[in-house]
């Protein structure tokens, strides 16, 4: 059993759990019957830790900090940031309209190797867009991490772009029904 296959077969069930009948509405209007809910995973503190525990060893050596993207990553870099003692960015869809004014808040990233944190990688397009803000700052971007990849082509595009895919769960170790394509 391979590391990442011995992850899942620990965490999936309890991680299923978290998987909920929609209807939810993505970002580009699709609509999936039911999907992976972060936010009951992120609401529970024990399960939060034992994930992040587990994520722990798909950190890439050399890691300098790590970067959660607004809203699903951002509970999961802060827990994984208590875990691995690295120092946290957190990333806004968009800069900030008042205030700090920042897109990037958090621990400085530039000149840093900064390792991409977020909760579902679908298409990959969310992560490459961070990547590019993240660059554009000066990050050193090659690694992202997720807890839930599907196959929708985010792997390809993300490495398209140079960044290594590292995901804790893949669509075929959660039940069929919990947001897979049918
Ligand atoms: O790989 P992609 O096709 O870009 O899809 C994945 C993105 O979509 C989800 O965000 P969502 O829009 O649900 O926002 P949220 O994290 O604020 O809930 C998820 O948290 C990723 O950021
Ligand atoms: O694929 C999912 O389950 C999923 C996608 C998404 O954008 N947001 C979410 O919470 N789950």
């Amino acid at each position: 059993m391979t590391r990442t296959t011995s992850i899942a077969a620990v965490l999936s069930a309890r991680i299923a759990a978290a998987c909920v009948d929609g209807p939810f509405t993505l970002a580009d209007g699709q609509v999936l019957d039911s999907y992976f809910d972060e936010f009951r995973l992120a609401g529970d503190p024990q399960l939060l830790h034992d994930v992040a525990k587990a994520m722990h060893a798909l950190v890439p050596a050399g890691a300098e900090v790590l970067a959660g993207v607004e809203l699903g990553g951002i509970p999961l870099v802060v827990a994984l940031s208590a875990v691995t003692g690295l120092p946290g960015a957190f990333l806004r869809r968009l800069p900030k309209r008042y205030g700090s004014q920042q897109q990037i808040e958090g621990t400085q990233v530039e000149g840093r190797r900064v390792v991409l944190i977020d909760d579902v990688v679908r298409t990959g397009g969310q992560l490459l867009s961070m990547a590019h803000v993240l660059r554009a700052a000066g990050g050193h971007v090659s690694d992202a991490l997720c807890i839930l990849e599907r196959p929708l082509g985010g792997r390809v595009l993300l490495d398209e772009h140079s960044i290594s895919l590292g995901s804790l769960l893949y669509e075929n170790d959660l039940p069929a029904s919990a947001g897979a394509a049918s």
